[in-house]
């Protein structure tokens, strides 16, 4: 059996010479000056929210909602509106200064909040400070793998200076994202030592807005010692909105079903918990401790999820998953918002974190993976797979943090009389029931696009996971080989189809080469020939010494080579969840014996639904290019087809485009004249929304291999 761990494609063990990032001094001194820096732009989030709502005490209930829902805004505005911008300045800055000022700037920033005390200081100060973290973040990721020097010895997959550029770029998202709840909770700390020092709310929040300082010319002081970070190289950072706009399905971000829907409900959810969290913790008598105590149920929630998305209930389909873990976390903010109690929201507030980064890591992991993953490990800051969610997740959040305070502040507390009682709905409680409803019907949504498991009933499917299986509905338990009529496979079967030298054998290959690097089991093949019988059949059928074979006798020879590579073949493999990739398939024979040959097609359609048991691909691709240029392509002598003339290919090109326009979901129509790359470029996004998980997770734990790989 062959194991492929093209999934992981980087190894434990680093090469020898650098055997480990932490060998590297530079990247060792700079690692903590970035976690520092990090946690710093993190505790900015609640010290200005709480700034706020100190600085409108007096007001009421809807101008504080507002205030906050300002702050929490401009600090995620910059981001959103002015990325490429940053993008460009952080190609322009040497990174060392690039890092150096952004500390020292946001250092005096926050420092002027407390001293200056004024409300349109700290909306500045807001909008400053997301503007510098819009310029830190991509080169803090940019700069750590500049440091890996160039040349070190590649000795396997992942290995020398690529493989450790890569783990030095996921070490400093991991270091930028784990600051999040590190800042949640040493604000939850300084809240708590202010409560018991201060009497004031000013003086407390002065305290966070001071060590919030600290933390920034402490990171600004951490960076000045290192000499060695390198200097600056081009920074690509995607604008959010126009990746929305042109994103979606078919778009050019190339963005499966129901992923857009998954993330837009997973971060409104989280958006609106932190949108709202002051003020509904202070509602439930929480403070800012209880406020920062939210933060870090939410942040380390996340965190949580994310590693966990992949690794739980492994049985279970990630693409189910993804709609549920929405769906999973609108109801846990149901509870947040109906419910009271300030635990209870922590709690709540948790489990909503989780859900959001198990939905994270379902949707970006398996409904995006990258199309070229080597090329997305050398990127320097965002692999482009992942541009597309983080901008709607940005943008979404955008809206949640800066729409949900005031949506509060205008509902306001409502008394509900409940005959025998009252029950008291805070406007914050209120405008997280409206984001919590909005984000379920987000991951109801997203449920019905992604999932690959329809008509599989939910809870015997779940429940089969949990014990560790995977659910068979009743009746569709494995049948005979020999019985095609019941191929009952877990497999995806693609068709590639088109003209003579269309490109169809080049797009195959390839197709099969990207799925195998993402861990699929693949078993490419072709029509006529693909089995033993098929050869002899083929010779029969291509040699051009076969003369005055009847139209009946060719159409039933095709037939006849196709209902055995349906049983040997392509049926076993698709039964054991492998992806089928055919060179060839039903719709040569219409295209080729019914309308080249001019003969009834609904008749050879019959034929051929009887002889394949009626096993239609999930997928066909049909390459498509004027007879003249595919004939022209080809090197070898024309055989007993090819040497037809050029209406008969004529003919063969208009019923291929009849078949496909008849049933357009099932086809993805290429024009065959563009540049290979190009092709199976689309033909990746396409074959990315009907994939199913990678079917190794599950086996790989019962029998510790991958399902074999072959070449038929
Ligand atoms: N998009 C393309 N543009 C130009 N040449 C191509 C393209 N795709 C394939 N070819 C070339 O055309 C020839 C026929 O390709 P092949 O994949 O064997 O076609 P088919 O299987 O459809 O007959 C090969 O030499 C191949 O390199
Ligand atoms: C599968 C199939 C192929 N054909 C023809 C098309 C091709 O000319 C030939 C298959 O030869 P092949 O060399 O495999 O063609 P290509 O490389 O273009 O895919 O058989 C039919 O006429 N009917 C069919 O059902």
């Amino acid at each position: 059996m062959t194991r492929t761990d093209a999934t992981r494609p980087y190894p434990a063990a680093p090469p020898p010479g650098v055997s480990s990032l932490s060998e590297l001094g530079p990247f060792r001194r700079l690692r903590p000056a970035l976690s520092l820096s990090a946690v710093g732009q993190w505790l900015t989030v609640p010290a200005l929210t709480a700034s706020a709502v100190a600085l409108t005490q007096g007001e009421d209930a809807a101008a504080r909602a507002q205030a906050v829902g300002v702050v929490l805004g401009l600090l995620l505005l910059p981001a959103v509106l002015l990325a490429p911008l940053a993008g460009l300045l952080a190609a322009r800055v040497d990174r060392r200064v690039a890092l150096l000022g952004a500390d020292a700037l946001r250092f005096v920033i926050v420092l002027t909040v407390p001293l200056l005390d004024m409300l349109p200081w700290t909306f500045a100060a807001a909008f400053l400070a997301g503007l510098l973290s819009l310029l830190w973040t991509p080169v803090a990721l940019a700069a750590p793998p500049a440091l890996v020097p160039d040349g070190l010895p590649d000795d396997g997959p992942g290995g020398g200076t690529s493989g450790l550029r890569a783990a030095a770029r996921r070490s400093a998202l991991r270091t930028v994202s784990a600051a999040a709840p590190a800042a949640a909770a040493l604000f939850t700390v300084l809240a708590l030592v202010g409560a018991g020092i201060f009497d004031g709310a000013g003086e407390r929040t002065d305290l966070v807005l001071y060590a919030n300082a600290a933390v920034f010319l402490l990171a600004a002081v951490a960076v000045a010692l290192i000499k060695d970070v390198a200097g600056a190289e081009p920074v690509h950072v995607p604008s959010p909105l126009a990746l929305i706009f042109r994103g979606g399905r078919g778009g050019r971000t190339g963005a499966p079903r129901g992923l857009g829907a998954a993330v837009t409900g997973a971060a409104l959810a989280a958006g609106a918990v932190t949108g709202a969290a002051r003020l509904h913790a202070a509602g439930l008598g929480g403070g800012d401790a209880g406020y920062g105590a939210v933060l870090l149920a939410l942040t380390a929630g996340l965190g949580f999820g994310i590693f966990l998305g992949p690794r739980v209930l492994r049985p279970f389909s990630r693409r189910r998953l993804l709609g549920l873990a929405v769906v999973a976390g609108a109801l846990a903010l149901i509870v947040t918002a109906l419910v009271g109690n300030l635990p209870v929201a922590v709690v709540a507030t948790a489990l909503t974190g989780v859900a959001a980064g198990v939905a994270w890591a379902c949707g970006t992991s398996v409904l995006a993976p990258p199309a070229d993953p080597e090329a997305e490990a050398a990127e320097p800051v965002e692999p482009p797979s992942r541009a597309y969610p983080r901008a709607v997740a940005l943008v979404t959040a955008f809206v949640a943090v800066a729409a949900v305070p005031p949506l509060a502040g205008a509902l306001g507390d409502t008394r509900i009389d409940l005959g025998g009682g009252v029950y008291d709905l805070a406007g914050t409680g209120a405008a997280l029931l409206i984001a919590a409803v909005v984000a379920l019907l987000a991951g109801l949504l997203a449920y019905r696009r992604a999932d690959d498991r329809r008509g599989v009933p939910l809870v015997p499917d779940l429940r089969a996971a949990l014990r560790g299986e995977v659910y068979v509905p009743p009746g569709e338990e494995p049948v005979e080989a020999d019985e095609p009529a019941a191929v009952r496979n877990r497999g995806v079967f693609i068709a590639f189809e088109g003209g003579e030298g269309a490109g169809k054998t080049t797009q195959a290959r390839l197709a099969a080469i990207w799925l195998r690097d993402h861990g699929y089991d693949v078993v490419t093949t072709q029509e006529p020939g693909a089995t033993k019988i098929g050869m002899r059949l083929r010779a029969m059928l291509l040699d051009r010494e076969t003369t005055g074979l009847s139209i009946r006798a060719e159409s039933l020879l095709y037939a006849a080579d196709r209902a055995d590579h349906v049983t040997n073949v392509i049926a076993p493999a698709l039964d054991r969840g492998a992806i089928v990739v055919s060179d060839r398939y039903v719709d040569s024979s219409l295209a080729y014996q019914g309308f080249g040959r001019q003969q009834p097609v609904d008749e050879i359609a019959r034929v051929n639904e009887w002889a394949t048991g009626g096993l239609v691909p999930d997928l066909t691709v049909l390459l498509e290019v004027p007879p003249r240029t595919g004939l022209n392509r080809l090197s070898a002598p024309a055989d007993r087809i090819e040497s037809e003339p050029q209406d008969f290919h004529e003919r063969v090109r208009g019923g291929f485009r009849a078949l496909a326009d008849a049933e357009p979901e099932r086809y993805l129509v290429l024009d065959a004249s563009r540049p290979q790359a190009e092709l199976s470029r689309e033909i990746q996004y396409r074959i990315r929304e009907i994939l199913p998980d990678p079917i190794p997770l599950g086996t790989e734990d019962a029998t510790h291999t991958f399902p074999a790989i072959r070449d038929v």
